[in-house]
């Protein structure tokens, strides 16, 4: 099962979520978010990582300019877009800057999930988050979850990442729930907004291990 984790800003945490076996690490370009790096320290962040997890850029309606910025000094292995792009953009996104794309969806209601499936063979990997609370500023990473028998109506072929609010408290019974191919998670492993936490990281594999045994 791939896990992503999303949000990093230190090289002690990178290092730290390698040792876990994180498949993917996620660094936030997003300037209200507590998590938001700039794409030159994000690269050098990248460093430790590359070859041993996928360096995902996550970014919300960016433009190319920005686009541009973050493939050419990041080099991601993937793009993830997490705001209100459209099937086009995502094609778009893709043939012009060759790499892979997870497609972001915040989800509430059972129509969220049919609105994603207009991305199915466009984006690479779609990821299901919840959707953000009332006057938060963030389109993710708000640590809140979403009704996860709502998945139960995609067909089992789409290849997902489960996100939202998940921690090691509770993504045995996300997992009970839902068949992703992988995990996205950011504040469940914070001690603080922005502030990712090796204990929570650690307890966080320890949880699914024992969860797919
Ligand atoms: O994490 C952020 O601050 C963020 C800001 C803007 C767009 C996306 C963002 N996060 C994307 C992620 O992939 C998070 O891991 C995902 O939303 C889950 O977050 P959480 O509920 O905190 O685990």
């Amino acid at each position: 099962m791939d896990i992503k984790i999303c949000g990093l800003k230190t090289p002690e945490i990178v290092a730290a979520v390698i040792n876990q076996g994180a498949s993917h690490i996620g660094f936030i370009f997003f300037p209200k978010s507590p998590r938001h790096v700039q794409p030159e320290v994000a690269a050098t962040l990248a460093q430790a990582a590359r070859g041993k997890a996928k360096i995902v850029a996550v970014t919300v309606d960016a433009d190319d300019a920005l686009l541009e910025d973050i493939v050419s000094t990041l080099k991601p292995d993937i793009l993830q877009l997490h705001g209100h792009e459209s099937v086009a953009r995502v094609q778009t996104v893709k043939e012009r800057y060759g790499v892979p794309v997870i497609k972001a969806f915040s989800v509430r209601e059972a129509a969220d999930l049919d609105a994603a499936l207009a991305y199915v063979g466009v984006a690479d990997r779609l990821l299901f988050d919840a959707r953000a609370p009332k006057g938060s500023e963030l389109p993710g990473g708000n640590g809140v979850s979403f009704d996860w028998t709502l998945l139960a109506r995609l067909d089992g072929s789409i290849d997902y990442m489960l996100s939202g609010g998940l921690n090691a408290e509770n993504v045995a019974a996300a997992l009970a729930q839902t068949a992703p191919a992988g995990l996205d998670v950011s504040s469940g492993v914070e001690s603080a907004p922005g502030v990712k936490d090796e204990t929570r990281i650690a307890a966080f594999f320890e949880a699914v291990r024992k969860a797919r045994i």
